[in-house]
């Protein structure tokens, strides 16, 4: 008689190929039943549009076969629950990674490529939440078409909680509401770290699977800020590819890397890696150079995490307040890859430090 045990032990030869240890050590397996004539169980992927998903779901079958025999049916559930390392948050308990975008220079296209991994990582059924610190330019609000609307503040215990807007899914808030678009605010940096302090502590981010901050270009006390306020799964980098914007990245990563910073890089963007007529895709012009942010992430030894190309149309959906990862086409399907690579990267760090936690609540 085969029980519930003799299937744990048959799926903890299975392994998954990114977080390299098995199944069952992960604790990605759950509701095993074993009846007669049928075994059933659910697999918890670490993110929802895991690109490995088949290749695990056929390893667990074939393992599980060879103890059953094939004359006993498998079902298998395939659901997930995005991982965090975060057992004892007190800030933002229900947040379970927060990712700081970073670049060195301005005019990257940090913004755009924060706001299409926002949209992406939600369209995957992940629960994504915003913070736009960009104190030298929120462009968020724009990017979202949300620029004339103010989030909503409720007391809670004679408190005021800000309400995030609700955009496409994604959950915001930007120190562009604080003042109003044409004013030109010049923010000083214990302004905005409070301001920044005040989006962790008193706004209703509720649960959520990934909070992106839109950080400002180069280094600031922001950064410092953020560090010491809240603690940051990983920081992404986002670069142009040509000398003078990889010069500043290079700054940029060596900052996260001092030990009173201390953030893991979890990968580089290259975004205008080359320009693309959008009637002529095959066409690709390497007008700032070729593979700079490739490069850039192999001298530091982090993952390379794509290459958005510069098309009218990114620019376009920007500046409309819809962005392009929302459209149909090859320039959505780049920001949606990134936006598995991505999460695949979180999922991967979160399974390095030995307390991996499935589930907060
Ligand atoms: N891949 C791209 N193709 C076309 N246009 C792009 C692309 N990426 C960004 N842009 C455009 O370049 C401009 C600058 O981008 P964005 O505001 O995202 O940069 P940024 O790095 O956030 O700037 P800063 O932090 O200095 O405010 C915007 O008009 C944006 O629409």
């Amino acid at each position: 008689m085969i029980t519930s045990a003799d299937i744990l032990k048959a799926l903890s030869t299975v392994e998954d190929p990114d977080l390299k240890r098995d199944l069952v050590t992960l604790n990605m397996i759950k509701d095993v039943k074993v009846e007669p004539k049928k075994v059933s169980f659910t697999v918890v992927l670490t993110t929802p549009a895991c690109p490995l998903k088949e290749k695990i779901r056929q390893d667990c079958e074939d393992a599980v076969e060879k103890v059953t025999g094939p004359d006993v049916d498998i079902y298998i559930l395939m659901t997930s629950s995005v991982t965090t390392l975060r057992d004892n948050a007190p800030l933002l308990p229900g947040v379970k990674n927060i990712i700081a975008i970073a670049s060195g220079k301005g005019g990257v296209g940090k913004s755009t490529v924060t706001s299409n991994l926002a949209v992406a990582l939600a369209q995957t059924g992940a629960k994504v939440g915003l913070i736009d610190a960009d104190i030298y330019g929120p462009s968020i609000p724009v990017m979202f078409n949300c620029e004339h609307e103010q989030p909503m503040v409720k007391q809670v215990n004679g408190k005021n909680i800000i309400i995030p807007i609700e955009q496409y899914n994604v959950k915001l808030i930007s120190i562009g509401f604080l003042a109003p678009p044409d004013s030109a605010v010049v923010w000083r940096g214990p302004m905005a770290s409070s301001a920044l302090k005040q989006f962790f502590s008193d706004a209703d981010w509720g649960e959520l699977d990934y909070l992106l901050i839109d950080l400002p270009p180069g280094t600031s006390d922001i950064h410092l800020t953020m560090v010491q306020t809240v603690p940051v799964t990983g920081a992404v980098i986002v670069t142009t590819p040509q000398k003078v914007a990889l010069a500043d990245a290079n700054k940029g990563m060596a900052m996260f890397k001092q030990p009173q910073i201390n953030v893991p890089i979890l990968g580089v963007v290259e975004n205008m890696a080359y320009f693309t007529p959008e009637e002529l895709p095959d066409n690709k012009y390497y007008i700032f150079g070729k593979d700079g942010g490739k490069n850039l992430s192999e001298k530091h030894n982090v993952p390379f995490l794509g290459q958005i190309p510069l098309v009218q149309s990114i620019r376009e959906s920007g500046d409309s307040g819809l962005p392009a990862a929302m459209k149909e086409g090859p320039t959505a399907e780049a920001f949606k890859d990134l936006a598995k690579t991505l999460a695949r990267q979180i999922a991967i760090r979160n399974a390095q430090k030995p307390t991996l936690v499935t589930d907060v609540k």
